[in-house]
């Protein structure tokens, strides 16, 4: 009885990639993520560990953003017959592929002005939370949301910090700038109705989506704080405002080994590890009310 290699493909899983469209000052936004396999005559690397015919999982990650660069992405439809195509029409080993692609659906943020031109909201997965406490006759409702993942295409800034050692971060006058926002904030007087609460929630939800939207960033810090502070200015109903705003990285693709360039287009949109900001924005004038915030999991 002998013992056979089976099936088998390989490939990079996961690229999470998102396309900036920036033809115009209303940026078309592309975010999928791209599972590329290939097929073919790879037995010598499993069989012996030969790896003359292999085409590098990192190849095919670099290829997925190439590919974006050069003809954008389109309907994920075409873009995989785009990557398929390369593969196997461009190599003589390969002669089969797998693309499997998932595209992940951004609206636009509603402002004043409209909806905004390079500020989205992740439709779906956005929870509303809601926290009481009673003690005695004592009464507080924390009022929230989490899963509110919102990212700006450009108007975001992070520069003029100081070159501690061990520091590599490159200055940027034009970044993504992305965060997933959980906030909680506590009610003066928690007696109200239910038309009333649902009316402060979406109320509270626009702010916060309005302000990330129109705030020229200079760090994520800053715009965290000037969310907060739209809220306790528009709603004298609220005391206190926390939110934990981790920094969704997304790395502009470094093209130029390929002769490309990369102008702001084409970014890898890192999972972890990620900046964790996250402040309390307070009315000076408000009796704090620690005993309300016991027992909440992480800072808000
Ligand atoms: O908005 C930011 N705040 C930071 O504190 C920070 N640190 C970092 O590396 N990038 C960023 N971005």
């Amino acid at each position: 009885m002998g013992i056979v290699l089976g099936d088998n493909r390989y490939g990079k899983a996961e690229v999470r990639m998102v396309h900036v469209d920036r033809s115009t000052p209303r940026h078309v936004l592309t975010d999928v993520t791209v599972t590329s396999q290939l097929l073919g005559h790879f037995d010598e690397t499993f069989l012996t560990g030969s790896n003359a015919s292999v085409i590098a999982t990192d190849t095919q990650k670099n290829t997925v953003y190439a590919l974006a660069r050069t003809g954008g992405i389109g309907a994920v439809e075409e873009f995989g017959l785009r990557l398929a195509r390369w593969f196997v029409d461009g190599f003589d080993q390969v002669t089969g592929a797998r693309m499997e692609i998932r595209q992940h659906f951004w609206d636009r943020i509603p402002t004043a002005q409209g909806p905004h031109d390079h500020s989205f909201v992740r439709s779906g997965g956005e929870v509303r939370t809601v926290l009481v406490r009673k003690d005695g006759d004592r009464e507080v409702v924390l009022s929230g949301l989490a899963g509110l993942v919102v990212l700006k295409s450009t108007g975001s800034e992070f520069w003029g910090f100081p070159d501690a050692p061990y520091t590599s971060l490159v200055e940027t006058r034009d970044r993504i700038m992305a965060t997933e926002v959980t906030a909680r904030w506590r009610y003066t007087d928690p007696g109200h109705d239910p038309a009333t609460f649902d009316r402060l929630h979406a109320d509270v939800r626009a702010t916060l989506l309005e302000r990330f939207a129109t705030l020229h960033s200079l760090s994520l810090q800053q715009t965290l704080f000037a969310m907060g502070t739209a809220v306790l200015e528009r709603r004298p109903e609220i005391a206190e405002i926390r939110m934990s705003m981790p920094n969704r990285h997304h790395f502009l693709v470094d093209l130029s080994p390929w002769g490309l360039d990369n102008p702001n287009e084409v970014f890898h949109a890192a999972d972890r590890p990620y900046g964790l900001i996250e402040a309390a924005v307070v009315r000076d004038d408000v009796e704090p009310v620690p005993w309300a915030w016991d027992g909440v999991s992480g800072f808000v």
